[in-house]
């Protein structure tokens, strides 16, 4: 009888490394592409991979042809389709500490946009400011205005008052600077996402999910601020709660909250 387990006895560790290396890779990639377009167009992949494997076996020789040839640009097919995910997944990896160079952000510049995030929510005047990390953002500093100015509350506020010409799109902060404003940022495409908020909201999703930015909205109808990291929203933050996740994303340490309600208070 033959011994099914032959194989098995051959395996050197290396193999099983191997094995265990594209379990790891295929995993990522399933918690890359979950929630996102991508999982459907797989799924479709699967269904055209079944449909083959089927025609095959009825011997439906032109279906077959059919699928055959198409799989056979299979790669190209897929780098076609998953671009954008494929670049998302790539800018991923660049955030790692040894590919990317570090920020500084000072304590004063956080405090600075959450005062005037809070200051702008108040008001129900629509607002998105971006804070640049390890991943440069130029390519999207150049769809809008460059200012290069110090990050100022009045500075800021004047900005997204309606009345004025860069007030539409986002701010992008970069260390201490204010390099551009009026930018026009990617849209999320998570499904979840687009469901429940506007294009503001899903600019500040889709901007942190291809990129480790970190963005500040005020929702010109609620007049709520949230918080967009990893192309998730945190939404209805107050001004501590806000500045105390700035300083912790940025690695500082927050000011007393007393502090920062002060000024709030009396600035407002
Ligand atoms: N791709 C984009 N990049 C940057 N800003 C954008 C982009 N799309 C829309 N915006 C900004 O969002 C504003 C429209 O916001 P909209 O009302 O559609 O979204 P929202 O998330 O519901 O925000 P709000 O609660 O403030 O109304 C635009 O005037 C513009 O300033």
């Amino acid at each position: 009888m033959t011994d099914f387990l032959a194989p098995f006895y051959q395996l050197r560790w290396l193999d099983l490394v191997d094995i265990g290396l594209v379990a790891f890779v295929i995993y990522k990639v399933i918690l890359l592409v979950k929630g996102t377009r991508a999982m459907q167009m797989l799924a479709g992949l699967g269904v055209v991979l079944l449909t083959m494997v089927a025609a095959r076996w009825l011997h439906l020789v032109t279906i077959h042809w059919i699928i055959q040839s198409f799989l056979a640009s299979l790669i190209l097919v897929i780098i076609i389709l998953f671009q954008s995910d494929i670049r998302k997944a790539l800018a991923r990896m660049g955030r790692g500490p040894l590919l990317a160079a570090g920020h500084e952000q000072k304590t004063a510049t956080l405090e600075e946009v959450a005062r005037t995030a809070v200051a702008l929510a108040s008001r129900m005047t629509g607002a998105l400011i971006v804070l640049e990390r390890r991943i440069g953002l130029a390519d999207y500093v150049d769809t809008g205005v460059r200012l290069e100015a110090r990050v100022s509350r009045e500075l800021l506020m004047t900005i997204f008052q309606v009345t004025t010409p860069l007030h539409d799109g986002a701010v992008i902060i970069s260390e201490d600077r204010i390099i551009a404003a009026r930018c026009v940022l990617p849209l999320s495409t998570s499904s979840d996402g687009s469901r429940q908020v506007g294009t503001r909201h899903l600019a500040a999703m889709g901007l942190t999910e291809e990129t480790d930015a970190v963005a500040v909205v005020v929702s010109e109808e609620r007049g709520r601020v949230s918080l967009a990291v990893g192309g998730k929203l945190t939404q209805n933050l107050d001004a501590v709660a806000l500045n105390n996740q700035l300083a912790e994303l940025f690695q500082l340490k927050a000011k007393t909250p007393r502090r920062l309600w002060g000024k709030e208070r009396g600035n407002a």
